[in-house]
């Protein structure tokens, strides 16, 4: 049996999401710069930020999977590889969430390997419980301590993405 409790509304959804589009709206004024998707989970956080964001930017996607049930197996598995040439241009890697941060200390490493101008990380859940290995975490809409999250693009076993709020899947 598991349980799925609400914890962040879409109305709340809405208004962070909305907070952060102005804060790289104003931080990236004049600026060529990228979004980058992570998939699957950030498709929807990603949908609602870029038309939030009020100047001109470009969107690229990068997948990747590591989960199996609530536990990362650790290998982190590219799906998706870029498809815009990122060199010499700011990009903004944009997650669902950042957990162990595995995930994203492997997509760092990866996108420095191509030269872009800067890297900066933009997640919809900053979550500290499980955290293994240090990301700097530069827009975050939310920050939560513990929990197995999903709604607005997060998964359990690729279930639940389509809930348009954000639950703690509880077992
Ligand atoms: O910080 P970590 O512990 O690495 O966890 C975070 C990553 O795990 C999830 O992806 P997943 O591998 O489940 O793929 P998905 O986005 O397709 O669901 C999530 O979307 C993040 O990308
Ligand atoms: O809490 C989570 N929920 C969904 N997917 C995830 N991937 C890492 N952590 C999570
Ligand atoms: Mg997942």
């Amino acid at each position: 049996m598991t349980n799925l409790i609400p914890i962040i509304s879409q109305k709340e959804i809405h208004d962070r999401v909305t907070d952060i589009a102005h804060r790289i709206s104003s931080d990236y004024k004049n600026k060529d710069f990228v979004l980058i998707g992570i998939l699957k989970g950030s498709f929807i956080f990603l949908s609602d930020l870029t038309r939030a964001i009020t100047i001109d930017h470009e969107i690229d996607l990068v997948g990747t999977s590591s989960y199996s049930g609530t536990e990362t197996t650790g290998i982190i598995e590219f799906t998706k590889k870029v498809d815009l040439q990122l060199e010499g241009r700011h990009i903004i890697l944009v997650e669902d969430i950042v957990d162990t941060g595995r995930t994203l200390a492997a997509l760092i490493n990866y996108f420095r390997s191509l030269n872009p101008a800067s890297i900066k990380i933009c997640t919809l859940i900053n979550k500290n419980e499980r955290r293994e290995l240090t990301v700097a975490v530069d827009y975050a809409c939310f920050t939560i301590e513990k929990g197995f999250i999903v709604g607005y693009g997060l998964d359990y076993n690729e279930k639940y993405r389509n809930l348009p709020a954000i639950f703690d899947l509880q077992f």
